[in-house]
């Protein structure tokens, strides 16, 4: 068994017996099909005497045609039994195996899911148990049926007469001469095929997602041609391939035909008849036997390409209930003070450079800290490692002197809120959305929050005011999404918050609204925040400016403009930006915070 199979094996353990006996019963359903051609053998030959006068034996021959229908419906019972238990295995292992890839998910790194992208996620939790789900349900019963029947059918055309498994040798022995030039450099080819069709699919996503700039500048943009250049390319690709396999294809097909089968079959068997003086009664197990062979043979082959993928889906699953969970920290842990230590803190995403390089930084009990710098800079990345929406790869952070990889979530969020671009609101009512944080919230200290947050009022104009099904019964704006999630911090009352004040999508009275809801909420904590606006940094106790992932400079406002440095001339173009009208473009703020 190769390593991939037991990969399979080792995924359906919990239904392995299920499988196993539904293989078995299609076995022997293949089996129980090639009897009622013995059965029919014996008919004619009681039944053949008659049409020459003799007298037939009525009794034998409705004794044979009862054992006929029983053999028929045994054969296609079982066959169905088959089925049956394969699709009830299948359906068991499919939710088992999305019960604990459920369990998984949740006990992973949440960074994992950041590395990794969402396109890899959706494939091995939804794309991959569907692949494994057809190999449960038909790979094994159709395998069993379409090997054992060939098989079946040979042996017993050798045991009536071997002349006639001779015969029935022969369109199988054709189709295997015609395979060379069917399969022709068919491993180079389909590592091709793959290429070409891993670029098309790239090329489409890009053509939908930019099929507005596409349309807009359609005259100067030529933002279509990669997918044109992608889909002629494939076509012309497997155009070649086709015509260059056609004539194998073409024979294969010929050759495992049930014509083919039934001209080798009477042909043969009626030489060997006049010929030879074999019983004349071979031609019909010879016909009816010989079809069974080649055709589900060739079938079989067709359905390994489909096998080997089955098979990468439950490796790609087997990896992910291998990947290592995060650490649940320990429950008696407790973190002894407010104060937020980031220790050496280094990060990389996925193929990415790294995003964080030997951090450190420390958040005072009470104070505010500013992360400023150039966009790509890490401000981001660092704030997300505090909360461990992202875990560094080396160093750590420490929560009141303890690692907080050691406190159990619930003692981390305990300590510390956050308030992110990305609102993270999932598809349930406004209220549950809200009380998220804090389950046990009472309908009067969510209110309270919403109100906190400037965002009560918008949510009784719902149609179903705080029962609302967020992203169902209403859209809520970008600026309202993250009034929201500000009064889920509020609700959570932790006393440090990590908050990024980005208010690039929202319009001036949502801006001032979500400015008012901040100050509610930042009152009186320990804040870490991401500064878009530097004004609003200006008072903070210590700002850090962050640059390709290093902190480059830290200090208070007045230290950092005395340093003449990033930050001084960031504030620079800032101030110069704030009082230039729109249509002097002279110098952007990104060319001069380049310099
Ligand atoms: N999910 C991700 N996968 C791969 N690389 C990422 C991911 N998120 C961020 N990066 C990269 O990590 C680096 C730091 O990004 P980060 O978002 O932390 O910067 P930032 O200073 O917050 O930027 P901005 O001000 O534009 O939001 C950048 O080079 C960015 O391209």
């Amino acid at each position: 068994m190769s390593e991939r199979s037991v990969t399979f094996w080792q995924l359906a353990a919990p239904v392995r017996g299920r499988v196993k006996l539904a293989g078995l019963l299609s076995a022997l359903g293949a089996i129980a099909g090639v009897l009622p051609v013995l059965f029919a053998m014996e008919l004619v030959r009681i039944l053949v005497p008659g049409l020459g006068g003799a007298e037939t034996n009525a009794t034998q021959a409705y004794v044979i045609v009862g054992a006929l229908i029983f053999g028929v419906v045994l054969a296609q019972a079982l066959t169905l039994a088959g089925y049956g238990i394969s699709h009830v295995a299948d359906a068991r292992l499919a939710e088992s195996l999305r019960q604990r890839q459920v369990d998984q998910a949740l006990r992973l790194r949440l960074d994992w899911f950041a590395r990794t992208g969402s396109g890899r996620v959706k494939k091995v939790i939804q794309d991959d148990v569907v692949k494994v789900h057809q190999l449960v349900a038909h790979l094994v019963p159709d395998s069993a049926n379409g090997l054992v029947r060939p098989l079946a059918s040979l042996v017993v055309l050798f045991l009536i007469d071997w002349r006639i498994g001779l015969i029935a040798l022969v369109p199988l022995v054709l189709a295997a001469a015609s395979l060379p030039l069917m399969l022709k450099d068919v491993t180079t080819r389909f590592a091709q095929y793959n290429t070409a069709l891993a670029d098309l699919s790239a090329a489409v996503v890009e053509f939908v997602r930019g099929i507005a700039p596409i349309k807009v500048f359609e005259a100067s943009a030529k933002g279509h041609r990669r997918f044109w250049d992608s889909a002629r390319s494939h076509h012309r690709f497997y155009t070649e391939w086709m015509e260059s396999t056609t004539r194998g294809s073409a024979l294969m097909t010929v050759f495992t035909s049930p014509g083919f089968a039934v001209v080798v079959s009477s042909s043969g068997t009626a030489l060997l008849i006049v010929l030879a003086g074999a019983d004349p009664v071979l031609l019909l197990p010879s016909i009816l036997l010989t079809a069974n062979i080649a055709g589900p043979l060739y079938l079989m082959m067709q359905m390994t390409q489909f096998l080997r993928e089955a098979n990468g889906a439950a490796g790609s699953i087997v990896e992910f209930f291998e990947l290592p969970a995060a650490t649940q920290g320990d429950p008696g842990r407790r973190a002894s003070g407010e104060a937020v230590d980031i220790d050496s803190v280094t990060f990389a995403y996925e193929d990415g450079p790294r995003a964080l390089q030997d951090v450190s930084l420390a958040l005072t009990p009470g104070t505010v800290t500013a992360l400023v710098g150039p966009s790509g800079s890490g401000k981001s990345t660092l704030a997300s490692i505090v909360p461990r929406l992202l875990d560094p790869d080396t160093g750590q952070v420490r929560l009141g002197g303890v690692d907080t990889t050691e406190l159990t979530a619930l003692e981390l969020y305990r300590h510390i809120a956050f308030v992110f671009q990305q609102p993270y609101l999932m598809r349930m009512t406004v209220r549950d959305n809200i009380r998220l944080a804090r389950p046990d919230a009472t309908d009067a200290q969510v209110v309270a929050a919403a109100r906190a947050a400037q965002i009560h009022e918008r949510i009784e104009r719902l149609p179903q005011g705080y029962d609302t099904a967020v992203g169902e019964d209403a859209r809520l704006s970008g600026g309202e999404q993250q009034r929201l999630s500000i009064a889920r911090a509020i609700l959570m009352d932790a006393p440090i918050l990590v908050l990024d004040e980005a208010t690039a999508f929202a319009d001036p009275d949502s801006e001032a609204a979500i400015q008012r809801a901040l100050a509610e909420l930042t009152r009186g904590r320990t804040l870490l925040v991401i500064a878009h606006r530097l004004h609003t940094v200006a008072s903070a106790h210590q700002i850090a400016v962050l640059d390709r992932g290093t902190v480059r400079e830290r200090g208070t406002h007045a230290e950092l403009l005395n340093r003449n440095d990033l930050y001084a001339r960031m504030w620079r173009t800032y101030q110069r930006a704030r009082d230039t009208p729109l249509a002097d473009t002279t110098t952007s703020p990104s060319e001069e915070t380049k310099r």
